[in-house]
Protein backbone atom coordinates (compact mmCIF):
# COMPACT_ATOMS: atom_id res chain seq x y z
CA UNK A 1 0.00 0.00 0.00
CA UNK A 2 1.67 3.54 -0.72
CA UNK A 3 0.50 6.30 0.21
CA UNK A 4 -0.42 10.21 -1.48
CA UNK A 5 3.13 11.36 -1.18
CA UNK A 6 4.61 8.16 -2.46
CA UNK A 7 5.89 7.13 1.28
CA UNK A 8 4.07 3.84 3.32
CA UNK A 9 0.83 4.80 4.32
CA UNK A 10 -1.09 4.76 7.51
CA UNK A 11 -2.35 2.09 8.77
CA UNK A 12 -6.13 3.86 8.51
CA UNK A 13 -7.59 3.22 5.55
CA UNK A 14 -9.38 5.73 3.30
CA UNK A 15 -12.53 3.30 2.94
CA UNK A 16 -13.20 0.22 4.86
CA UNK A 17 -16.17 -1.81 4.25
CA UNK A 18 -17.29 -5.18 5.80
CA UNK A 19 -19.69 -7.39 4.66
CA UNK A 20 -22.20 -4.91 3.16
CA UNK A 21 -25.52 -5.87 2.51
CA UNK A 22 -28.36 -4.37 0.93
CA UNK A 23 -31.69 -5.77 0.96
CA UNK A 24 -35.00 -4.65 -0.58
CA UNK A 25 -37.96 -6.14 1.24
CA UNK A 26 -36.22 -8.77 2.77
CA UNK A 27 -34.52 -9.85 -0.35
CA UNK A 28 -30.67 -9.51 -0.75
CA UNK A 29 -29.67 -7.52 -3.42
CA UNK A 30 -25.84 -6.96 -2.56
CA UNK A 31 -24.49 -9.56 -0.25
CA UNK A 32 -21.07 -9.96 1.61
CA UNK A 33 -19.18 -6.93 0.19
CA UNK A 34 -15.75 -6.21 1.07
CA UNK A 35 -13.67 -3.25 -0.20
CA UNK A 36 -10.75 -1.63 1.58
CA UNK A 37 -8.69 1.34 -0.75
CA UNK A 38 -6.36 3.29 1.13
CA UNK A 39 -5.13 6.59 0.66
CA UNK A 40 -4.21 8.04 -2.73
CA UNK A 41 -5.48 4.86 -4.33
CA UNK A 42 -7.87 4.34 -7.31
CA UNK A 43 -9.88 1.04 -7.36
CA UNK A 44 -12.43 0.09 -9.86
CA UNK A 45 -15.91 -1.73 -8.87
CA UNK A 46 -16.88 -3.47 -12.20
CA UNK A 47 -19.55 -5.41 -13.17
CA UNK A 48 -22.94 -5.91 -15.91
CA UNK A 49 -25.82 -3.94 -15.67
CA UNK A 50 -27.49 -4.39 -12.42
CA UNK A 51 -24.65 -6.24 -10.71
CA UNK A 52 -25.04 -3.91 -7.68
CA UNK A 53 -22.04 -1.69 -8.33
CA UNK A 54 -24.51 1.65 -7.66
CA UNK A 55 -25.88 0.19 -4.67
CA UNK A 56 -22.55 -0.74 -3.11
CA UNK A 57 -21.86 2.84 -4.27
CA UNK A 58 -25.14 4.87 -2.53
CA UNK A 59 -24.31 2.42 0.55
CA UNK A 60 -21.08 3.79 1.12
CA UNK A 61 -22.25 7.08 0.72
CA UNK A 62 -25.36 6.46 2.74
CA UNK A 63 -27.60 7.18 0.11
CA UNK A 64 -29.68 4.30 -0.13
CA UNK A 65 -33.52 5.00 -0.63
CA UNK A 66 -35.65 4.33 1.96
CA UNK A 67 -37.17 1.05 0.70
CA UNK A 68 -33.29 -0.36 0.89
CA UNK A 69 -31.88 -1.66 4.09
CA UNK A 70 -28.25 -2.28 4.35
CA UNK A 71 -26.27 -3.95 6.72
CA UNK A 72 -22.30 -4.35 7.40
CA UNK A 73 -19.90 -2.04 8.10
CA UNK A 74 -18.88 1.07 6.10
CA UNK A 75 -16.04 2.93 7.70
CA UNK A 76 -14.50 6.04 6.00
CA UNK A 77 -11.26 8.11 7.35
CA UNK A 78 -11.82 11.21 9.48
CA UNK A 79 -15.64 9.85 9.95
CA UNK A 80 -15.97 9.23 13.91
CA UNK A 81 -18.94 6.58 12.83
CA UNK A 82 -19.89 4.18 10.84
CA UNK A 83 -22.40 4.33 7.65
CA UNK A 84 -24.50 2.16 8.23
CA UNK A 85 -27.15 2.79 10.64
CA UNK A 86 -26.29 6.64 10.97
CA UNK A 87 -28.10 9.41 11.56
CA UNK A 88 -29.19 11.50 8.64
CA UNK A 89 -27.18 15.09 10.00
CA UNK A 90 -23.68 13.05 10.50
CA UNK A 91 -24.58 11.61 7.10
CA UNK A 92 -24.95 14.86 5.53
CA UNK A 93 -22.05 16.60 7.62
CA UNK A 94 -19.92 13.45 5.99
CA UNK A 95 -20.96 13.85 2.29
CA UNK A 96 -18.99 16.60 0.44
CA UNK A 97 -16.63 16.97 3.71
CA UNK A 98 -15.56 13.13 3.72
CA UNK A 99 -16.21 11.50 0.65
CA UNK A 100 -18.41 13.05 -2.36
CA UNK A 101 -19.51 11.11 -5.11
CA UNK A 102 -19.82 12.47 -8.80
CA UNK A 103 -22.57 10.39 -10.97
CA UNK A 104 -23.38 9.86 -14.97
CA UNK A 105 -25.40 12.87 -15.16
CA UNK A 106 -23.66 16.43 -14.18
CA UNK A 107 -27.85 18.31 -14.51
CA UNK A 108 -28.88 15.84 -11.56
CA UNK A 109 -26.41 17.06 -9.15
CA UNK A 110 -26.83 20.96 -10.43
CA UNK A 111 -29.28 23.10 -8.97
CA UNK A 112 -30.15 24.61 -12.43
CA UNK A 113 -31.35 27.73 -11.50
CA UNK A 114 -28.31 28.96 -9.82
CA UNK A 115 -24.91 29.90 -11.49
CA UNK A 116 -22.20 27.53 -11.11
CA UNK A 117 -19.61 29.38 -9.97
CA UNK A 118 -21.49 30.46 -7.11
CA UNK A 119 -22.36 26.36 -6.66
CA UNK A 120 -18.80 25.63 -5.99
CA UNK A 121 -18.07 28.43 -3.65
CA UNK A 122 -21.10 27.63 -1.44
CA UNK A 123 -19.98 24.18 -0.98
CA UNK A 124 -16.74 25.76 0.26
CA UNK A 125 -18.51 27.71 2.17
CA UNK A 126 -21.42 25.43 3.74
CA UNK A 127 -18.02 23.04 4.48
CA UNK A 128 -15.91 25.97 6.22
CA UNK A 129 -16.44 25.61 9.99
CA UNK A 130 -18.28 28.20 11.94
CA UNK A 131 -18.42 30.57 8.22
CA UNK A 132 -22.12 30.98 9.62
CA UNK A 133 -21.34 32.85 12.85
CA UNK A 134 -18.91 35.05 11.50
CA UNK A 135 -19.47 38.78 11.20
CA UNK A 136 -20.64 40.76 8.70
CA UNK A 137 -16.79 41.77 7.35
CA UNK A 138 -15.50 38.63 7.87
CA UNK A 139 -18.03 36.76 6.04
CA UNK A 140 -17.49 38.81 3.21
CA UNK A 141 -13.97 37.97 3.43
CA UNK A 142 -14.97 34.63 3.34
CA UNK A 143 -16.62 34.49 0.79
CA UNK A 144 -14.44 36.42 -1.40
CA UNK A 145 -11.76 33.49 -0.90
CA UNK A 146 -14.31 30.87 -1.10
CA UNK A 147 -15.15 32.77 -4.70
CA UNK A 148 -11.31 32.90 -5.59
CA UNK A 149 -11.05 29.56 -4.63
CA UNK A 150 -13.79 28.32 -6.81
CA UNK A 151 -12.02 30.19 -9.74
CA UNK A 152 -8.85 28.23 -9.22
CA UNK A 153 -10.31 25.12 -8.65
CA UNK A 154 -12.48 25.71 -12.13
CA UNK A 155 -9.08 26.69 -13.81
CA UNK A 156 -7.53 23.90 -12.16
CA UNK A 157 -10.22 21.39 -13.77
CA UNK A 158 -9.81 23.13 -17.16
CA UNK A 159 -12.91 24.51 -17.52
CA UNK A 160 -12.19 27.78 -19.87
CA UNK A 161 -12.35 31.11 -19.02
CA UNK A 162 -13.34 30.90 -15.43
CA UNK A 163 -14.50 34.02 -14.28
CA UNK A 164 -17.51 33.94 -17.34
CA UNK A 165 -18.32 30.72 -16.71
CA UNK A 166 -18.43 31.02 -13.39
CA UNK A 167 -21.74 32.88 -13.98
CA UNK A 168 -23.11 30.36 -16.40
CA UNK A 169 -25.83 28.52 -15.41
CA UNK A 170 -25.99 24.81 -16.17
CA UNK A 171 -27.82 25.01 -19.43
CA UNK A 172 -25.14 27.53 -20.62
CA UNK A 173 -22.25 25.05 -20.26
CA UNK A 174 -21.37 21.87 -22.23
CA UNK A 175 -21.88 18.41 -20.94
CA UNK A 176 -17.89 18.15 -20.36
CA UNK A 177 -17.93 21.35 -18.39
CA UNK A 178 -21.25 20.02 -16.63
CA UNK A 179 -19.10 17.43 -15.16
CA UNK A 180 -16.10 19.49 -14.43
CA UNK A 181 -18.43 21.92 -12.46
CA UNK A 182 -19.57 18.39 -10.32
CA UNK A 183 -15.97 17.81 -10.02
CA UNK A 184 -15.17 20.47 -8.59
CA UNK A 185 -18.20 20.93 -6.25
CA UNK A 186 -17.24 17.04 -5.28
CA UNK A 187 -12.92 17.90 -4.83
CA UNK A 188 -13.67 21.71 -3.17
CA UNK A 189 -13.14 20.12 0.35
CA UNK A 190 -10.30 17.76 -0.60
CA UNK A 191 -12.49 14.56 0.43
CA UNK A 192 -10.98 11.59 1.55
CA UNK A 193 -12.95 9.49 -0.76
CA UNK A 194 -14.46 9.98 -4.10
CA UNK A 195 -16.97 8.18 -5.63
CA UNK A 196 -17.47 8.05 -9.12
CA UNK A 197 -20.34 5.83 -10.90
CA UNK A 198 -19.47 6.03 -14.73
CA UNK A 199 -18.77 9.67 -14.67
CA UNK A 200 -18.16 10.18 -18.07
CA UNK A 201 -20.59 7.91 -19.37
CA UNK A 202 -22.56 10.08 -20.70
CA UNK A 203 -19.66 12.28 -22.43
CA UNK A 204 -18.59 12.47 -26.26
CA UNK A 205 -15.11 10.20 -26.46
CA UNK A 206 -12.46 12.85 -26.74
CA UNK A 207 -14.42 15.17 -23.74
CA UNK A 208 -14.31 11.19 -21.72
CA UNK A 209 -10.35 11.18 -21.59
CA UNK A 210 -9.72 15.05 -20.57
CA UNK A 211 -12.64 14.78 -17.72
CA UNK A 212 -10.97 11.52 -16.84
CA UNK A 213 -7.37 12.82 -16.85
CA UNK A 214 -8.89 15.69 -14.29
CA UNK A 215 -10.32 13.05 -12.19
CA UNK A 216 -6.80 11.24 -12.03
CA UNK A 217 -4.41 14.33 -11.61
CA UNK A 218 -7.03 16.41 -9.38
CA UNK A 219 -7.59 13.54 -6.59
CA UNK A 220 -3.88 12.61 -6.78
CA UNK A 221 -2.82 16.36 -5.83
CA UNK A 222 -5.23 16.42 -2.69
CA UNK A 223 -4.32 12.13 -1.82
CA UNK A 224 -7.84 11.33 -2.57
CA UNK A 225 -8.82 7.92 -2.67
CA UNK A 226 -11.07 7.19 -5.77
CA UNK A 227 -13.63 4.11 -5.74
CA UNK A 228 -14.13 4.43 -9.84
CA UNK A 229 -17.15 2.16 -11.54
CA UNK A 230 -17.59 2.03 -14.84
CA UNK A 231 -18.58 -1.06 -17.43
CA UNK A 232 -15.52 0.49 -19.70
CA UNK A 233 -12.65 -1.45 -18.74
CA UNK A 234 -10.19 0.56 -20.64
CA UNK A 235 -11.21 3.35 -18.78
CA UNK A 236 -11.10 1.44 -15.79
CA UNK A 237 -7.94 0.32 -16.74
CA UNK A 238 -6.50 3.60 -17.29
CA UNK A 239 -7.59 4.70 -13.97
CA UNK A 240 -7.24 2.60 -11.54
CA UNK A 241 -4.22 0.15 -9.88
CA UNK A 242 -7.06 -2.23 -8.23
CA UNK A 243 -9.96 -3.45 -9.14
CA UNK A 244 -12.99 -5.54 -7.60
CA UNK A 245 -15.55 -7.79 -10.28
CA UNK A 246 -18.71 -7.99 -9.06
CA UNK A 247 -21.64 -10.15 -10.49
CA UNK A 248 -25.19 -10.91 -8.83
CA UNK A 249 -24.61 -8.31 -6.11
CA UNK A 250 -21.37 -10.12 -5.14
CA UNK A 251 -17.42 -9.37 -5.61
CA UNK A 252 -16.27 -12.56 -7.46
CA UNK A 253 -12.75 -11.73 -8.45
CA UNK A 254 -10.45 -8.86 -7.34
CA UNK A 255 -6.82 -7.75 -7.38
CA UNK A 256 -4.23 -5.18 -9.04
CA UNK A 257 -6.15 -4.71 -12.79
CA UNK A 258 -2.78 -5.96 -14.36
CA UNK A 259 -3.38 -9.39 -13.23
CA UNK A 260 -7.34 -9.59 -13.13
CA UNK A 261 -7.48 -7.99 -16.86
CA UNK A 262 -4.63 -10.67 -17.87
CA UNK A 263 -4.88 -13.41 -16.11
CA UNK A 264 -8.28 -13.65 -14.65
CA UNK A 265 -9.75 -16.78 -12.44
CA UNK A 266 -13.52 -16.55 -12.29
CA UNK A 267 -15.14 -17.42 -15.07
CA UNK A 268 -17.41 -14.21 -14.93
CA UNK A 269 -14.62 -12.07 -15.31
CA UNK A 270 -13.16 -13.81 -18.36
CA UNK A 271 -16.58 -13.20 -19.82
CA UNK A 272 -16.60 -9.60 -19.29
CA UNK A 273 -13.12 -9.38 -20.57
CA UNK A 274 -13.76 -11.28 -23.66
CA UNK A 275 -16.53 -9.08 -24.41
CA UNK A 276 -14.33 -5.61 -23.59
CA UNK A 277 -12.56 -3.50 -25.98
CA UNK A 278 -9.57 -4.30 -24.10
CA UNK A 279 -6.64 -5.78 -26.46
CA UNK A 280 -6.41 -9.95 -25.88
CA UNK A 281 -4.85 -12.12 -23.45
CA UNK A 282 -2.42 -13.84 -24.11
CA UNK A 283 -4.57 -17.05 -23.23
CA UNK A 284 -7.85 -15.90 -24.64
CA UNK A 285 -6.93 -17.37 -28.23
CA UNK A 286 -6.78 -13.96 -29.89
CA UNK A 287 -10.10 -13.83 -31.55
CA UNK A 288 -10.92 -10.24 -30.38
CA UNK A 289 -9.02 -7.16 -31.80
CA UNK A 290 -7.56 -5.37 -29.42
CA UNK A 291 -7.84 -1.95 -29.25
CA UNK A 292 -4.79 0.04 -31.21
CA UNK A 293 -5.18 3.61 -29.73
CA UNK A 294 -4.15 5.35 -26.39
CA UNK A 295 -5.17 8.26 -24.42
CA UNK A 296 -0.92 8.49 -24.43
CA UNK A 297 -1.38 10.16 -27.88
CA UNK A 298 -3.86 12.94 -26.17
CA UNK A 299 -1.13 13.49 -23.83
CA UNK A 300 -4.09 12.62 -21.11
CA UNK A 301 -4.29 9.96 -18.88
CA UNK A 302 -2.52 6.80 -18.83
CA UNK A 303 -0.08 8.18 -21.12
CA UNK A 304 2.89 6.04 -18.66
CA UNK A 305 4.22 5.76 -15.70
CA UNK A 306 3.61 3.80 -12.62
CA UNK A 307 0.38 1.22 -11.85
CA UNK A 308 0.47 1.93 -8.42
CA UNK A 309 -2.04 4.76 -7.04
CA UNK A 310 -0.38 7.76 -5.61
CA UNK A 311 3.06 6.60 -6.28
CA UNK A 312 4.58 9.66 -7.69
CA UNK A 313 2.81 9.71 -11.41
CA UNK A 314 -1.13 10.18 -11.55
CA UNK A 315 -1.36 8.10 -14.19
CA UNK A 316 -2.27 4.56 -14.34
CA UNK A 317 -1.92 2.97 -18.14
CA UNK A 318 -2.89 3.24 -21.29
CA UNK A 319 -6.47 3.40 -22.26
CA UNK A 320 -7.37 2.34 -25.56
CA UNK A 321 -9.81 4.75 -27.05
CA UNK A 322 -12.53 3.14 -29.15
CA UNK A 323 -15.53 2.05 -27.12
CA UNK A 324 -18.91 0.58 -27.28
CA UNK A 325 -22.04 0.38 -25.01
CA UNK A 326 -21.99 -2.49 -22.67
CA UNK A 327 -23.72 -5.89 -23.40
CA UNK A 328 -23.73 -8.35 -21.30
CA UNK A 329 -21.36 -11.27 -21.53
CA UNK A 330 -23.43 -14.21 -20.50
N1 LIG B 1 -34.97 0.53 -4.85
C1 LIG B 1 -34.80 -0.72 -5.34
N2 LIG B 1 -35.63 -1.73 -5.00
C2 LIG B 1 -35.46 -2.97 -5.46
N3 LIG B 1 -34.45 -3.32 -6.31
C3 LIG B 1 -33.59 -2.37 -6.70
C4 LIG B 1 -33.73 -1.02 -6.24
N4 LIG B 1 -32.72 -0.29 -6.80
C5 LIG B 1 -32.01 -1.14 -7.57
N5 LIG B 1 -32.52 -2.38 -7.51
C6 LIG B 1 -32.04 -3.58 -8.20
O1 LIG B 1 -30.77 -3.90 -7.67
C7 LIG B 1 -29.92 -4.46 -8.67
C8 LIG B 1 -28.59 -3.75 -8.69
O2 LIG B 1 -28.78 -2.42 -9.14
P1 LIG B 1 -27.58 -1.40 -9.37
O3 LIG B 1 -28.18 -0.12 -9.82
O4 LIG B 1 -26.71 -1.38 -8.19
O5 LIG B 1 -26.80 -2.09 -10.57
P2 LIG B 1 -25.52 -1.56 -11.38
O6 LIG B 1 -24.52 -2.64 -11.35
O7 LIG B 1 -25.11 -0.24 -10.86
O8 LIG B 1 -26.12 -1.40 -12.84
P3 LIG B 1 -25.88 -0.23 -13.93
O9 LIG B 1 -24.50 -0.45 -14.46
O10 LIG B 1 -26.93 -0.47 -14.94
O11 LIG B 1 -26.03 1.06 -13.20
C9 LIG B 1 -30.68 -4.35 -9.98
O12 LIG B 1 -31.25 -5.60 -10.28
C10 LIG B 1 -31.76 -3.34 -9.68
O13 LIG B 1 -32.91 -3.56 -10.43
Amino acid sequence: MIGAAGTPGPAVPALSVTGLGVAARGREIVTGVDLRIEPGERVGLIGESGSGKSLTALAIMGLLPDDLTPRGSVRIAGVGHDVVGARERDLSAMRGRDVSMVFQEPMSALNPTMRVGRQIAETLLIRRPGAADRSEQAREHTETSAREAALTLMAELGIPDPASSYRAYPHQLSGGQRQRVVLAIALANDPTLLVCDEPTTALDVTVQAYVLDRIVRSTHDRGSAVLFISHDLPVVASVCSRVHVMNRGRIVESGPVETVFTRPTHPYTRRLLDASELPPRPSSGGGRRGATASVASTGSVGSTGSSSAGSGSPAARPMPTRRRSWTSPA
